[in-house]
């Protein structure tokens, strides 16, 4: 019973996720969805900048503490170790929604592009953004980045295994294709105000110090093999390639 609990607690967190994404590609894009980064009713600069930034910093946080193995060890002392993840992708889902609703816009505008080859080449590379993020996570492996394998696994009374190392296809060519992939369509605006430009820079901030704390733990965990990653395939920007892997 409490396996079967788990696992649709694990699917309820899963859809969470998944609205929330989609939600985020219209958040970010200014497509038809009922609040977007441009949208609502605008504030005085100082409290508009104090409160986007603290919801960033919201999401910064509970993203790079609770994927802390330490953290990770704390935290299944009081939950089932298969829900772990799925709680984890449930609370980071609350906290966009948070974000969402919370945050202010500044609508003056930094850039506003109006050729229709520029405006074309960047919803092109707003999309192929989104794109590449969604297929990262499935040469990662996607259910298990999102909770489900684990819950689906212990339904099943199995042993969880760890995906392990891996580098298909994009992580040839970066080590971190899914965070390119979001860096990617958040700066990609033919229209960029001052509102946008403030979360793209916030969360590149954000993804540059979460990425150095996700490779210390994968230099921890797999040793050598990811050292040897790590000298020979660029961080981010694929023409810094030096040698394939
Ligand atoms: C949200 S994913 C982001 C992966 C990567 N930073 C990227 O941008 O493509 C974070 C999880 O992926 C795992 N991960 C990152 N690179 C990996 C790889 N090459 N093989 C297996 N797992 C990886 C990390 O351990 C972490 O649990």
């Amino acid at each position: 019973m409490i396996r079967l609990l788990c696992f649709i607690y694990g699917l309820v967190c899963y859809l969470a996720f998944f609205a929330t994404f989609l939600y985020l590609i219209g958040f970010v894009g200014n497509l038809p969805v009922p609040k977007t980064i441009d949208g609502g009713t605008p504030a005085s600069l100082g409290k508009t900048i104090s409160i986007d930034l603290a919801l960033v910093a919201l999401f910064a946080f509970q993203h790079s503490v609770m994927a802390r193995p330490g953290f990770k060890r704390w935290w299944t002392r009081f939950m089932p170790q298969a829900i772990e993840r799925s709680s984890y992708v449930l609370l980071a889902s609350l906290i966009l929604c948070l974000l969402f609703w919370r945050w202010v816009p500044i609508t003056q505008e930094v850039w506003h592009l109006h050729a229709p080859f520029v405006t074309t080449v960047l919803w092109v590379l707003f999309a192929l953004g989104w794109l590449v993020v969604l297929t990262s996570t499935y040469l990662i492996n996607h259910f298990d980045l999102f909770g489900l394998r684990q819950v689906y696994l212990n339904l099943r009374n199995r042993s969880y295994a760890p995906i392990g190392f891996r580098t298909p296809f994009l992580y040839r060519i970066v080590r971190h294709p899914l965070m390119l992939g979001f860096l990617v369509s958040f700066w990609a605006a033919p229209v960029m105000t001052r509102g946008h430009l403030l979360f793209a820079a916030a969360m590149t901030m954000y993804v540059l110090i979460a990425l150095q704390l996700e490779e210390r733990d994968m230099a921890t965990y797999f040793g050598e093999p990811y050292r040897t990653y790590r000298r020979r395939v660029a961080m981010l920007l694929p023409w810094r390639v030096r040698r394939g892997v």
